[in-house]
């Protein structure tokens, strides 16, 4: 009788950290990060290059005993894409199998009807004139719940535009709350915040918080 030899849970990780949620309508928890290696995307204002490549595989038992050890209820699963990776969705499960409150960032390019229904599902709808990607699966919209959100990073008021256009033609406001969030030190937050106020978009405004924390630090 052969010896069936489980091989480990591996992901490739670039960090895992604690800190402030500086995004998300769970801005202000403290909250452990894990960050993912690789993006099939390259967004043209991409804040988190330095995870496109390199990481370091771990296997999912010691990722999770490292997050034990950083001893933060709230944990975000991000990236790079974080379901790009076969085991994104082990890693889910096992941290809410753990009693983690869990969160997750992803780009809305790859099918997000996997992920444990306990994940808060943090989902980018990417502005294609800004972001330079028109990987936007719509397929996914129908499946996002009350508990999950829809982000959409803007860069100009083209993107805007297009978003409002995106919120109205799909009746987003309907399913999620729906974040906007300005392209750091592109598009003033100010000049957002008065086109959301001047429209009435059924929308919450976004500002990294981190940023206004730390500016652009990695980690953090
Ligand atoms: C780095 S991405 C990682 C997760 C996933 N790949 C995604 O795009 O959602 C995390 C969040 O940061 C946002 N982001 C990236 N660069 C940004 C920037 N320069 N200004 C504002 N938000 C940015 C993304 O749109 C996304 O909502
Ligand atoms: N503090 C902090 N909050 C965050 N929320 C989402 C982030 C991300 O990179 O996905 C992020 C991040 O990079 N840092
Ligand atoms: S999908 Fe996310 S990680 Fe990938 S390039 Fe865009 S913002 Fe960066
Ligand atoms: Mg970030």
């Amino acid at each position: 009788m052969t010896e069936v030899v489980r091989q480990p849970v591996k992901l490739r990780l670039t960090e895992i950290f604690a800190s402030i949620q500086g995004e998300s309508t769970r801005v202000g928890l403290p909250t452990t990060f894990v960050r993912l290696t690789g993006c099939p995307l390259r967004c043209s204002w991409c804040d988190t290059a330095y995870a496109f490549t390199g990481g370091e595989a771990r296997a999912l038992s010691d990722v999770l005993d490292d997050v034990a050890a950083l001893g933060l209820r709230h944990v975000c699963v991000t990236g790079g894409e974080p379901l790009a990776q076969k085991y994104c969705l082990a890693l889910l499960t096992a941290l809410c199998d753990a009693g983690y409150s869990v969160s997750l960032e992803t780009s809305g390019a790859l099918d997000i009807g996997g992920v444990d229904p306990r994940v808060s599902r943090v989902m980018d709808l990417k502005a294609p004139g800004s972001a330079e990607v028109t990987r936007n699966r719509l397929e996914n919209i129908p499946l996002l719940r009350a508990r999950d959100e829809l982000k959409i990073v803007l860069a100009d008021q083209a993107d805007y535009d297009w978003a409002r256009a995106m919120i109205a033609d799909h009746d987003l406001a309907a399913r999620c709350p729906v974040l906007l969030s300005p392209v750091a030190g592109t598009l003033d937050p100010a000049q957002l915040a008065e086109w959301i106020v001047r429209d009435r978009l059924p929308v919450r405004f976004q500002l990294q918080l981190h940023k206004i924390l730390w500016n652009d630090a990695r980690g953090r």
